[in-house]
């Protein structure tokens, strides 16, 4: 029989850095056929649009595969699975296969998928990488809630005091075989020393932590780690009660913690006080995560921007094909004021 394709996947909460860390691996390719499966909450394909945009010879858009939105864990057999066979039934297979999780999504789900008899003798998980974004979870970002913790302390009864950034965060941990703290540019060398040690003890034994800015690592160490995590998969449990079906590959967990919306707007004029505009709103509406691409009057390029928080990064990646519009995603926990938002990025 033919050696399985290793399958890395890469998860970590939105804006962690998975885009930058893959786009990093594949300038280090030196050869080898990288093919990407990206998956993304939110209608707007920006990851696959930015890695299409980023001009590496690398970055072939044949071996760009972009699931339809939602999360991964919740589509695995109307998706995933066919998704995996197209790729699988090619002439030219790849010689490793990178799969980009939403920022949403479980990894377990997709690790249990690899034991699907249609690509069980074909793929193996070589390995999950979970990304941390070491900024925001040093500024509390994923902590548990201290104020229900408290509320718990005062009464018997047992109250959550998860959040749904701390669960999903635990039960991404609690899957990988390799965490990146990453954005340490961002840290002083202490706080990425305490995250490190941290995660150390929160993650399963042998699990490495690495600390990267701008997810720069050697190729090696992300690849190759020969880890068969579908082989595995009670070590790597959910420690987070999700509402899972997973009998018949409909896992759904629950979303209903997150939205998103997208907005279009005509061509700005000024890149600088676009981004102070969205910065503000952002921090109004205590939005997680906001990106796409803008037309701005005069330039053929078109503006990507990112925002995870309150950071925000703009630049000019690629020919603006299309309308002259400004397309943006905006991801938030429920209860977002969407009304309000539109109306003050439209402004
Ligand atoms: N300062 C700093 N910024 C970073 C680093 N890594 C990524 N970023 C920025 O963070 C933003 C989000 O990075 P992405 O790579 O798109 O993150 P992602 O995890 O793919 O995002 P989603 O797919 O939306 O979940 C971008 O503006 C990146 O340039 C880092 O190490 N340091």
């Amino acid at each position: 029989m033919p050696a399985k394709i290793p399958a890395t996947i890469v998860t970590g909460f939105l804006g962690a850095g998975k885009t930058t860390l893959i786009r990093n691996l594949l300038a280090q390719a030196n050869g080898r056929r990288i093919a990407l499966i990206i998956n993304e909450f939110g209608d707007l394909g920006v990851d696959g649009d930015i890695l299409k945009g980023c001009g590496d010879a690398t970055c072939r858009d044949e071996d760009i595969m972009e699931l339809s939105n939602g999360c991964i864990c919740c589509t695995v057999a109307e998706d995933f699975i066919p998704t995996m066979e197209k790729l699988l039934a090619r002439d030219d297979a790849p010689d490793h296969i990178v799969i980009e999780t939403s920022g949403l999504a479980l990894p377990q789900p997709l690790v249990r998928a690899f034991n699907w008899p249609a690509i069980s003798t074909k793929v193996t998980v070589d390995g999950v990488i979970a990304l941390v974004d070491g900024k925001a979870t040093a500024e509390g970002r994923f902590a548990h809630d201290p104020a229900a913790v408290d509320a718990q302390r005062k009464s018997d009864d047992s109250l959550d005091h998860e959040t749904p950034l701390s669960e999903l965060f635990d039960d991404q941990i609690a899957c990988a075989d390799m965490i990146v703290v990453n954005k340490t540019d961002l840290l002083t060398e202490a706080e990425a020393e305490t995250l490190t040690t941290d995660l150390t003890t929160k993650s399963r034994d042998a699990v490495r932590v690495v600390k990267a800015a701008h997810g720069q690592l050697p190729l090696d160490l992300l690849l190759g780690q020969n880890a068969a995590a579908e082989a595995d998969t009670k070590a790597r449990h959910e420690i987070h009660h999700h509402h899972h079906d997973d009998e018949d590959g409909h896992d759904h967990h629950d979303h209903d913690d997150f939205e998103s919306f997208t907005i279009t707007r005509p061509e700005i004029t000024d890149p600088t006080a676009f981004a102070e505009q969205v910065a503000g709103i952002i921090r109004a509406h205590d939005i997680l995560r906001l990106k796409g691409f803008a037309a701005v009057e005069g330039k053929p390029m078109r503006l990507a921007l990112q925002a995870v928080g309150p950071r925000i990064e703009t630049y000019y990646d690629t020919p603006l094909t299309g309308p002259r519009e400004t397309r943006l995603v905006v991801i938030g926990q429920t209860g977002l004021d969407r009304a309000a938002i539109t109306r003050a990025l439209s402004a």
